[in-house]
């Protein structure tokens, strides 16, 4: 056999021409993709790329999430809790990814980031509409936020569609109604437009649930995925904190906030309480 030089040799099927059918580059739109990486400092600064794609690469995931979100919400309604179980598990595993990721991030120095800073003027990750968006269907809704959204009407038309509607967390309560547990009417009756707030009278029934696994266990599984999406959210919310601790300090964020205080303060909510306050209970 004659030696390749180290390189793979083409096979015969292999399809060169694309003058009538569609290509990688055409399927995936990259000609558009590609081009939207847009640096605004002057002279154009080598990390800005970085940032850049950091937080499209988020973006992309987040819209994903979205999506996977919006369906187990659906699925909840419908009865279907293993599509609902399915998609919940494909976000936890965005929700990895995009822990990991800011690993990539931390290689931006102080230095760096503030030789390009000023070029970002007030923008901020605080208007991210999907991220607002992902909070909301999760619970943490705010009416306050979309006021941030004026001057973007389509985003502030879809995040108030999800301030109206119910969240994941209300879909399962519900479903768990339908069931026959014992869910208060309070809570299939409540101000959808509010963030979620703490119900003792949920955590004997999830107590039931825990302690029934072996009869329940699909609605034990659902518990446990939600307590996962929940921990998941937080260490995101955390990497974040500390990235933007070891980037910018204390100074105050380019969104007007305080920075970091800030984004301390919103390691104290929560999405699931009632899940984390069943814990105590168990085994007692
Ligand atoms: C060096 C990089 C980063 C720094 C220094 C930074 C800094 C900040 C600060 C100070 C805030 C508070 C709001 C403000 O006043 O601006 C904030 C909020 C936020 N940032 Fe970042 N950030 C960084 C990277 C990212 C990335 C990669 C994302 C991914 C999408 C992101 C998403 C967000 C979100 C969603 C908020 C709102 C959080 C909330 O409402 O609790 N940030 N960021
Ligand atoms: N809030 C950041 C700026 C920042 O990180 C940012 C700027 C524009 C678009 C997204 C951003 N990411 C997260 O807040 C800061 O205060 O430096």
């Amino acid at each position: 056999m004659t030696d390749p030089g180290n390189t793979r040799p083409l096979e015969d099927g292999i399809v060169t021409d694309f003058s009538k059918k569609m290509n990688y580059g055409g399927y995936l739109a990259l000609d558009e993709l590609l081009s939207l990486q847009r640096p605004v400092s002057v002279p154009e600064h080598h990390d800005e790329l970085l940032f850049i794609i950091q937080h499209q690469t988020s973006e992309l995931w987040i819209k994903l999430m979205l999506h996977e979100l919006r369906s187990a919400r659906q699925a909840f309604r419908d009865d279907d809790i293993g599509t609902a179980l399915k998609r919940i598990a494909r976000v936890k595993h965005i929700q990895e990814t995009l822990t990991k990721q800011w690993s990539v991030l931390a290689t931006l120095t102080p230095t760096e980031y503030s030789e390009f800073r000023d070029f970002l003027a007030n923008s901020s990750g605080f208007q991210s509409f999907q991220y607002r968006a992902l909070e909301f269907i999760l619970g943490n809704k705010n009416a306050k936020i979309l006021s941030v959204f004026a001057s973007d009407p389509v985003s502030q038309g879809i995040l108030q569609e999800l301030l109206d509607e119910p969240t994941l967390y209300d879909e399962f309560l519900r479903y768990l109604a339908r069931l026959g547990f014992a869910i208060p009417q309070e809570v299939l009756d409540r101000d959808l437009t509010k963030a979620w707030t703490f119900t003792a009278e949920l955590v004997p029934v999830f107590r039931e649930i825990y302690e029934s696994a072996g009869d329940n266990w699909r609605l034990y599984e659902a518990c446990e995925e939600l307590v996962d999406l929940e921990d998941n959210f937080q260490f995101w919310r955390f990497r974040h904190l500390r990235t933007v601790r070891r980037t910018i300090g204390f100074k105050t964020g380019t969104g007007g906030s305080s920075g970091v205080d800030f984004l301390q303060r919103a390691l104290d909510l929560t999405f699931f309480p009632e899940l984390y306050a069943v814990r105590t209970e168990i085994g007692t």
